[in-house]
């Protein structure tokens, strides 16, 4: 079990890395451009993944130590400050999160499959959650005007967005044949279902109605294999022109990678 725990945190770092080199993303950043975040860019945001690499490492330790859920929090909440103070960002906040959560969750659940998995998630969630968020943030801003659940909901879900959409989206796209294009499909998944607070945060209900009927329109263009990624990159500037983002996505996208990485989804099947 050590060894797995071991194996899902670097899969969790890999999963990072393919969402931010994935181009084009509208609002996000990527190989491209920075999209709608003027304060990032590609190597800010790898040196704050070697924060979050460092993170799911300590984390996987204290897992397999079998140390309490209070010292897994605190991990995370180090690793929060360690990012701002080594790469000057909050680039991966969420993620940071997610992550934590996920592999937690695995420790907890006992390799017992992704239904277990999820089910661990809204427990552990429920834990964290217990009581009324004191300290106010842009995403629980959101949610108090916008009537929202943000990243809180998501979790305390088990994970919906992972296990009910992005994965059974790759997965119907790679049984049709359709490897080249299963990521964006998961993509588009995710843009029409995520309650997204970054996109509700900038753009108010309007910014979020934007990202959902994009994700609608790239799953459409890839079922009609046509051209997905000029939609993407004329979006991106669209995005750009509104300071329209999708942090929620991105890190949801990350962790759909990350699982998919873990079982070994993303590699060609052997000839
Ligand atoms: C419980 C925490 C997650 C704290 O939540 P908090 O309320 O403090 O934070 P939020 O503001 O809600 O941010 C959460 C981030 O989650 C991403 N997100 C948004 N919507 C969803 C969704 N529906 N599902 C999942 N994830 C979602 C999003 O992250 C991305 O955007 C970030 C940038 O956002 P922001 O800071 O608002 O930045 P800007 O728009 O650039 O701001 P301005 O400059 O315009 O002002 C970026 O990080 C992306 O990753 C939300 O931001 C948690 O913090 C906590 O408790 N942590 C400690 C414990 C821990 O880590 N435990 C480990 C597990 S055991
Ligand atoms: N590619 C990306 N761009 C902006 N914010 C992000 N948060 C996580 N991934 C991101």
């Amino acid at each position: 079990m050590p060894s797995e725990l071991r194996r899902l945190a670097d899969n969790l770092v890999r999963g990072a890395f393919l969402e931010l080199y994935l181009t084009p993303k509208p609002g996000l950043v990527d190989l491209n451009d920075p999209g709608s975040h003027h304060d990032l860019s590609i190597n800010r945001m790898e040196a704050s993944l070697a924060v979050v690499s460092d993170y799911l490492g300590r984390l996987a330790d204290s897992l397999a130590q079998g140390e309490e859920l209070a010292a897994q929090v605190r991990l995370g909440i180090e690793a929060e400050a360690a990012m701002l103070e080594h790469a000057g960002t909050n680039c991966h906040k969420g993620y940071i999160f997610l992550s934590g959560l996920l592999l937690t969750a695995a420790a907890r659940s006992g390799g017992g499959g992704e239904a277990a998995l999820s089910a661990a998630v809204a427990d552990i969630a429920a834990r964290l959650f217990d009581r009324e968020q004191q300290e106010k943030s842009n995403g629980s801003r959101a949610c108090d005007s916008y009537g929202a659940r943000g990243i809180r909901g998501e979790a305390m879900d088990g994970l919906p967005a992972l296990f009910r959409e992005a994965l059974p989206a790759f997965r119907r796209e790679l049984a049709a044949g359709n490897r080249g294009s299963a990521v964006y499909a998961m993509l588009g998944r995710l843009m029409a279902t995520v309650e997204d607070t970054t996109a509700l945060h900038r753009c108010g209900r309007e910014g979020l109605a934007t990202v959902n009927e994009d994700g609608r329109a790239l799953e459409l263009l890839v079922e009609q294999r046509d051209d997905f990624m000029r939609f993407l990159s004329q979006r991106n500037e669209h995005y750009v022109s509104r300071n329209l983002t999708m942090g929620g996505v991105a890190d949801l996208l990350a962790l759909s990678f990350a699982w998919l990485s873990h079982t070994g989804e993303l590699e060609p099947a052997p000839q």
